[in-house]
């Protein structure tokens, strides 16, 4: 059996520790699973100056040199699988089977990003005779980078894949409730072979790391995924400053199950995938709009299977979803639940806590949902259904596009017409039709409106860690 990693601050190539401590605990029995070492300010001006040596090795190490090293680290990950997923499950409570795959996803990431380090080309633009202009792509600089807890590995690695095959020195912090996934990408590029100061890892207090890095003149980038609330508080501070950012924030996801479709396959489908991560993913799908044509049928297939889910601690096998990641989410989700009720929703799984052990919520599907609830407003970020009724695709839309969120968005239907109509009126940064599936390293992922704004993966995924130089070269004086 693997164990979970002893917790570290990463700092110019070295691992350190503090005497002040953060508990981190297994949400699956509440027991403390590790001591997480809060960095002090003397760590961050260490890594500081480590990210500002580090950078200077690396915006002049070849491209092919990076993508080399990205790719070993990628190959540790892989074969360190069973320990990264173990140390995954421990903190953040996911079925043991998701944890692997997110591993998967994460070296995914540094393979693409490995890949598109050597295609970051200029333009040749056409001139008049004796000169020459062209634009060369050159790493931004020192990036900050704020990752969340809800994917402790693919997370820190989107945006470490971006940063480091830009040629860019990054000081990450990853959330404090799951570090171990950030620490085993850091001691994968430490094996690696990566020059020291060019990922750095620190955790702590989390304003407290922001707002001392940010202002420093030294970061020239700051990347964030999180809630709208704090992004909006770090854009700020970014702003303050100049600097530009890359917000990966909130969703609410719609999904329009038009009524050319099997209701009881598309029903199962979204049961499913409503509860991936204990539906705690910006991406989740969380609204469903139904055509009236199918909606008995659907929800029928939907509560059914939700409520079949195999809700346990997620180191068994079996297990098909874990607890929630704290204590926190549990309280908001039971909020939400008990509102949407009193305004008068239809309960037809869950809705409440199980076990005295650990944070676990069952499956929670609540139906015929009013608007002045406010889980149709807010986003409730666990394994927390809504089912609504719709006369036609264009109510359908209304619906979908009334929040002032737009990260990703569904639909099942099989015509091309209707897919039409969605792409170019469903407001959101990724569409996806009859998949739940948002986002894979190959394609751009990010917001619009409320979630944010850049886009991380694909081939735009580098962009934002660049920036464009123009050369003119007149070939005389
Ligand atoms: N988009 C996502 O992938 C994602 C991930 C995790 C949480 N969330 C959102 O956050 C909500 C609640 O989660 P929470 O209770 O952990 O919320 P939170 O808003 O307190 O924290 C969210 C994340 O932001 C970080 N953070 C908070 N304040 C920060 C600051 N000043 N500087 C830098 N980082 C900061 C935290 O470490 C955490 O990882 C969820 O309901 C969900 O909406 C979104
Ligand atoms: O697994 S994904 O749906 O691609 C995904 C997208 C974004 C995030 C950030 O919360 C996590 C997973």
């Amino acid at each position: 059996m693997p164990t979970y990693p002893e917790l570290k601050l990463y700092v110019a190539g070295e691992w350190r520790s503090t005497a002040d401590t953060i508990p981190v605990l297994n949400p699956a029995n509440d027991s403390v699973i590790g001591a997480l070492p809060v960095a002090r300010t003397s760590d961050l001006d260490d890594a500081l100056a480590a990210a500002e040596h580090g950078l200077k090795i690396w915006s002049r190490t070849a491209p092919r040199a990076r993508a080399e090293i990205m790719l070993r680290a990628s190959a540790l990950l892989r074969e360190r699988n069973e320990e990264v997923a173990f140390a995954i499950t421990s903190e953040l409570g996911k079925p043991i089977r998701q944890a692997r795959q997110e591993v998967i996803r994460g070296c995914e990431f540094f393979e693409w990003d490995a890949g598109e380090a050597q295609r970051t080309y200029g333009h040749v633009i056409p001139s008049e005779p004796g000169i020459r202009y062209m634009t060369v792509h050159q790493p931004i600089g020192t990036v900050a980078a704020f990752s969340p807890w809800n994917f402790p590995m693919s997370q820190p690695a989107r945006k470490i894949a971006g940063a480091l095959a830009a040629g860019c020195s990054v000081i990450l912090k990853a959330a404090e409730e799951t570090p171990a996934g950030a620490l085993h990408i850091a001691r994968a590029f430490h094996d690696a072979g990566l020059p020291p100061g060019v990922l750095n890892l620190v955790f702590g207090v989390p304003s407290d790391i922001s707002g001392y890095l940010i202002p420093h003149d030294q970061i020239r980038m700051i990347a964030f995924t999180g809630s709208t609330v704090v992004g909006r508080h770090l854009t700020g501070l970014a702003s303050q400053h100049g600097k530009p950012v890359l917000m990966e924030l909130g969703g609410h996801a719609p999904v329009i199950v038009c009524d050319d479709v099997d209701p009881h396959q598309a029903g199962i489908l979204g049961a499913t995938r409503k509860v991936r991560n204990a539906g705690q993913v910006c991406t989740s799908p969380t609204r469903f709009f139904v055509h009236e044509n199918i909606f008995d049928r659907f929800v029928d297939a939907f509560a059914t299977r939700a409520a079949a889910t195999v809700t346990a601690d997620g180191i068994e096998e079996s297990t098909e979803m874990g607890p929630v990641a704290n204590a926190r989410r549990v309280e908001a989700l039971t909020a939400l639940s008990e509102d949407a009720v009193t305004k008068g929703a239809r309960l037809l799984a869950g809705g409440h806590r199980i076990g005295t052990k650990g944070q676990f919520f069952l499956p929670t599907v609540l139906v015929d949902v009013p608007q002045n609830a406010r889980v149709m407003q807010e986003e409730p970020f666990g394994p927390m259904a809504i089912i609504n009724r719709v006369a036609s695709l264009d109510e359908a839309i209304t619906q979908a596009n009334a929040l002032p969120y737009g990260l990703a968005a569904y639909g099942m239907t099989h015509s091309a017409a209707n897919v039409e109509e969605m792409l170019n009126r469903v407001e959101a940064g990724n569409l996806s039709i009859n998949t739940l599936e948002a986002s894979v390293a190959e394609t751009p992922f990010g917001g619009v409106k409320a979630s944010g704004f850049g886009r991380e993966g694909g081939q735009s995924g580098l962009s934002h860690y660049t920036v464009i130089k123009t050369l003119s070269h007149r070939m005389a004086l």
